[in-house]
């Protein structure tokens, strides 16, 4: 593979994607991204030929599922995916971009101050310090870890009726199918698969949307115990 750190035009596509003040906010991010992101190795070089339609695209479509007004935690945020993009794309969401790293959080801030967005909040933290502390309607995730245990990092900090969107790639199915106990153990009101951004991204992106239920699945860490025994 070619070692590129050339920021590719902006596909066609993105400008529907981003409308309005989004536009000019996603262009910011993607320079941010393939400069200052690369040079404090929060992004690899070699992703910035596919800024647009694997790392902004990809996570804007998540949108699509995220109900309106909703307030989301994005678990890992990293660079900010998919939680900024969010935020960019969706004005009418409130952003908390949760993550343990500091030198992640300082980017996160940075951009956060870079861009003027006044929806989200930079937390620096991991999932399951948050729990018992904070309740949203919706938890995003992509690349941080398995189902099994995004699950019980993010059922907690959920209230009844909030739903986890997880981006998973091709084994999405085969983790829903994994967690079929674990899912009925936290009594989940539905788990299923969910396919976003049809004629936007190729291939279309792969969310795993599951809904909470009553029963509040208070101790994570327990959780995971118990899997183990
Ligand atoms: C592979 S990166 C993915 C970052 C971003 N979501 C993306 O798709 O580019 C995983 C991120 O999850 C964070 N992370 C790891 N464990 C975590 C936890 N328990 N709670 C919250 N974030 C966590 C890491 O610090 C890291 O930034």
């Amino acid at each position: 593979m070619a070692e590129s750190d050339e920021l590719p035009e902006a596909p066609d596509v993105a400008r529907e994607v981003f409308t309005g003040e989004a536009w000019s906010r996603a262009r910011a991010f993607a320079e941010i991204l393939a400069g200052p992101g690369v040079v404090r190795g929060l992004l690899g070089p070699r992703e910035v030929p596919r800024i647009w339609d694997r790392h902004l695209l990809n996570c804007a479509v998540v949108a699509e599922a995220v109900p309106e007004g909703a307030h989301l935690v994005d678990i890992g945020s990293g660079a900010g995916l998919p939680g900024l993009v969010l935020a960019i794309v969706r004005p009418d969401v409130t952003v908390t971009l949760l993550e343990p790293l500091l030198r992640r959080t300082t980017f996160l801030e940075e951009c956060v101050i870079e861009l003027k967005l006044a929806n989200v909040e930079v937390v620096r933290g991991r999932a399951e310090e948050l729990a018992g502390k904070r309740v949203f309607d919706v938890a995003s995730a992509r690349a941080v870890a398995p189902l099994d245990r995004l699950l019980a990092w993010s059922l907690p900090l959920l209230r009844e009726g909030g739903q986890l969107l997880a981006m998973k790639g091709e084994r999405a199915a085969e983790e829903l199918d994994a967690a079929e106990q674990q899912l009925r153990a936290y009594e989940v009101r539905s788990a299923e698969l969910v396919t976003v951004g049809r004629g936007k991204v190729d291939p279309p992106a792969t969310l795993v949307r599951v809904v909470a239920g009553r029963a509040p699945v208070r101790n994570a860490q327990g959780a995971r115990r118990r899997r183990k025994r």
